[in-house]
């Protein structure tokens, strides 16, 4: 039953902007006296703040929350307040039973009573935070009661015309449900939360996807008017989800300038007498092109291109949102979902439905990834995608296009295909291009700590009060709460815009053969890598932070990886890891009055034109989507990111029951048994030979304070596995541990193995440590 407020004229006359507690008996009508289920008789208050009451019981006993039966301290602690911006909705229940709790001390015995008396109802829903987990919010519903009906509905119209005035709770939503999502729980999760939103009298149109890109297809085929008539759109679904809708509306409606394209960026410099090739495989950071700004507005050439029409005009016009309040929101149902980890710090539907319907929202970074293809004629033609969370190359792209192709796995997908992509251990020749920012404040891992030598990093991990300061991005972390959602200005937040105060020293490169290259528009934190992908990476703060991963073994990149999984890991504190915080373009860039917006460049691969011709560089399509873990509902997120987590969780080895850590060990103890003379150079400082690398390693864990165990665990299966497979057999002859003949052959059938004879040769840049021992398979 809904009840409005035309029958009562004298409570619409009050004016609820005054903070003037409405209780017992006074002109507005509105008796105080009420009883509030399993509680029992209160006095209930009311102002724009907040409802409030109190039990007449705890008045007549003192107090009741504290009281005490036989020296037995009663814990009846319960709420007397609830926040009008907690209240999501009031309903009018009609006739029924309230519960009367009362603490009886007759007899010895501790007795709690229950009393129901009928009486016409109204319940008022609100939430309440999770004594366990702050971020987790569960509902909580008050019933309150009275035997007369027009009190009843007096206060629902009083509690409900406060409720009104709350601003910037959606009236209509456009929700896409991913049936398939995660485990397939899609719609589930939907109809776990629907109630919520038709309780808070949220109209939703529902669309439940039936393949790939029809939410995209949707989005952009909108009618300006229809879009105009939501609040906001929200996916169910994971954070690839998220970030196809996120797609779909900006590649049909955001306009800016596209940046130069790779040909016109080296015409640029060479014409400037500034371009250089790479000569090396070894990454350095170059200053070449300091002096110019490739990605200027006034500097791109006018093209068309993803529907936007003002890209011609190389103008940077305003993002047009359909309206104010429109935002994007995020339930989560994915098998990661670091959006919404990262930003309502808990991954549960009901409260990112909660936060939607209360609206509240956070800003968000969102990154435009231009890919220039090469077409018949020549020309370059670019191809826009939007990332909110994280882009990226190699690696991380490579397990996302590689995990698509399981996707009936399920989640597991990601253990499988991370495994693959992981041992096929892909390196790509790249030369990368980013605006310097001059600020001590950056990171820790900026690049000035990158050109530390081993000995000063060493050092460092010995006086923890000497280390640059990690601003880790955590719930409602300092400098993301430092962008006001108030504030619509396109202003970075005040830290920000004091690191960027200090002005771009220009575009610098960086060239080489890497592993993986990656941009971080957020932390990306999730379940499996509790400080995200780069833990000082901030919802708003206007920069993208650069990974860079360069080539080295894998047991070093494993090393890498196991820190990602760490809660308070190092994984960005490796010679082969860099790392730069840096802003594209900050006011050209603006997508609305509410976010800023980013470029991330990448141009001018070298001598493997050809693999990355084919292969492009792009932000993998499943990539862009799972890396948001926006609040549920509130901005811009990003485009389709490939989800931080899918990344560790596609490795299965980064799991600490797998124990990821002893493997890592074992495999370095063979490998120093077999290369014992081998001339290791740990972070530049210590030379010494491959036979002790396990036990420099665990020295460095005993320093870095790593838990030992997995170490030693990891040795002594490494030395058993020498022990039975080379020392055993050399003494007696015998080899228990036999390859069957059947596997031989069955790997000769597939054709798989590189042949001592094969003309096919390993390649030089390589790391040697894992070569292996080349043995000819089935030869003598
Ligand atoms: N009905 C559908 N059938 C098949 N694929 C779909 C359907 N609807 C959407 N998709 C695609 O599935 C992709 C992945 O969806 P989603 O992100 O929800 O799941 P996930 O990959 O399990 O989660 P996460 O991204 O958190 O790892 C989306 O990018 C989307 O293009």
């Amino acid at each position: 039953m809904e009840i409005n407020g035309d029958g009562y004229g004298e409570i619409s006359a009050f004016d609820p902007e005054m903070k003037m507690d409405v209780n017992g008996g006074d002109e507005l009508g509105l008796s105080p006296n009420l009883f509030l289920d399993n509680v029992g008789e209160v006095i209930l208050t009311i102002n724009s703040d907040e409802l409030s009451w109190k039990s007449l019981a705890s008045t007549d006993n003192n107090d009741l929350n504290s009281s005490s039966c036989l020296g037995i301290k009663l814990n009846t602690k319960a709420e007397t307040e609830l926040k009008i911006s907690d209240v999501y909705a009031v309903e009018f229940k009609n006739w029924g039973l309230i519960h009367q709790s009362v603490i009886s001390s007759a007899g010895a015995a501790l007795l709690v009573r229950e009393h129901g008396v009928e009486m016409y109802r109204f319940a008022v829903h609100g939430f309440k935070r999770s004594s366990t987990k702050r971020s987790l919010w569960v509902l909580a519903t008050y019933t309150f009661g009275n035997a007369d009906l027009p009190t009843c509905q007096k206060w629902v119209d009083k509690i409900n015309s406060f409720v009104n005035k709350e601003v910037g709770r959606p009236k209509r939503l456009l929700v896409f449900v991913h049936p398939l999502s995660g485990k397939g729980n899609g719609c589930m999760t939907w109809g776990t939360v629907y109630p919520i939103f038709s309780r808070a009298k949220v109209k939703t149109k529902v669309i439940v996807t039936e393949r790939a890109g029809h939410a995209f297809d949707v989005m952009t085929s909108l009618s300006n008017k229809e879009l105009h008539s939501y609040d906001g759109v929200v996916a169910v679904g994971g954070d690839g989800f998220f970030n196809e809708i996120l797609n779909g509306l900006l590649s049909s409606r955001h306009k800016a300038p596209y940046p130069p394209s790779p040909a016109e960026v080296i015409d640029s410099a060479k014409s400037r007498g500034t371009t250089s090739r790479p000569t090396e495989t070894t990454p350095e950071i170059s200053q070449e092109y300091k002096e110019q700004d490739p990605l200027l507005p006034s500097e791109a050439p006018t093209r068309t291109g993803s529907g936007c029409d003002s890209c011609t005009t190389g103008e940077s016009a305003p993002f047009p949102l359909p309206n104010e309040r429109f935002r994007f929101g995020i339930i989560p149902s994915g098998s990661t979902d670091a959006i919404v980890i990262c930003t309502t710090g808990a991954r549960d539907p009901i409260t990112s439905a909660l936060q939607i319907i209360l609206g509240k929202s956070v800003r968000l970074d969102i990154a435009q990834v231009v890919r220039w293809k090469t077409t018949a004629s020549s020309t370059d033609a670019p191809s826009v995608r939007y990332a909110a969370s994280f882009a990226g190359y190699g690696f991380y792209g490579d397990v996302i296009r590689e995990s698509e192709k399981y996707r009936w796995m399920g989640p597991k997908r990601y253990d499988y295909a991370g495994t693959k992509v992981f041992l096929k251990h892909k390196s790509y020749e790249a030369e990368i291009a980013y605006l310097d920012v001059q600020t001590e404040t950056a990171d820790t891992t900026s690049k000035k700590d990158l050109l530390d030598t081993g000995i000063q990093q060493l050092w460092r991990s010995w006086i923890p009060s000497k280390k640059p300061k990690r601003e880790i991005c955590r719930m409602n972390c300092q400098i993301c709460n430092e962008s006001p959602e108030t504030n619509h200005m396109p202003t970075r937040n005040p830290t920000a815009t004091q690191e960027m105060n200090h002005g771009h020293s220009g575009w610098l490169r960086c060239k080489g053969r890497f592993l993986s290259i990656g941009g971080a528009v957020i932390s990306c934190r999730n379940e499996r890598a509790p400080d995200g992908l780069v833990a000082n990476a901030h919802l708003a703060d206007g920069f993208l932070d650069l990974i860079l991963i360069k080539d080295c073994p894998h047991a070093f990149y494993l090393w890498h990886l196991t820190q990602l999984a760490r809660k308070g890991g190092k994984p960005l504190n490796f010679e082969f890891v860099e790392h730069f915080k840096t802003p594209a373009f900050r006011p050209y860039y603006c997508i609305c009055n509410r976010t800023r917006y980013l470029k991330f460049f990448c141009f001018d691969f070298n001598s493997r034109s050809d693999v990355l011709q084919r292969d492009g560089f792009e932000v993998d399509t499943d990539m862009e989507a799972s890396f948001q873990f926006l609040l549920p509902w509130s901005i811009l997120g990003q485009f389709r990111g490939s989800s931080y987590n899918a990344i560790i969780a596609a490795v299965p080895m980064l799991w600490s029951p797998f124990m990821a850590v002893s493997l890592v060990f074992m495999l370095l103890y063979v490998w120093s048994r077999e290369f014992p003379n081998a001339q290791i150079n740990i972070y530049g400082v210590v030379r010494l030979k491959g036979f002790y690398l396990p036990w420099a390693m665990l020295a460095l864990d005993l320093i870095f304070g790593a838990p030992l165990k997995p170490d030693i665990l990891g040795i002594i299966a490494g030395h058993l596995y020498y022990f039975l497979t080379v020392l055993y057999p050399l003494s007696t002859g015998k080899n228990i541990l036999k390859t069957p003949l059947w596997v031989h052959k069955v790997v000769v059938f597939w054709g798989k193995g590189t042949q001592i004879n094969s003309p096919v040769q390993p390649n030089p840049s390589a790391g040697i440590a894992f070569r292996g021992r080349g043995r000819r398979l089935g030869g003598n």
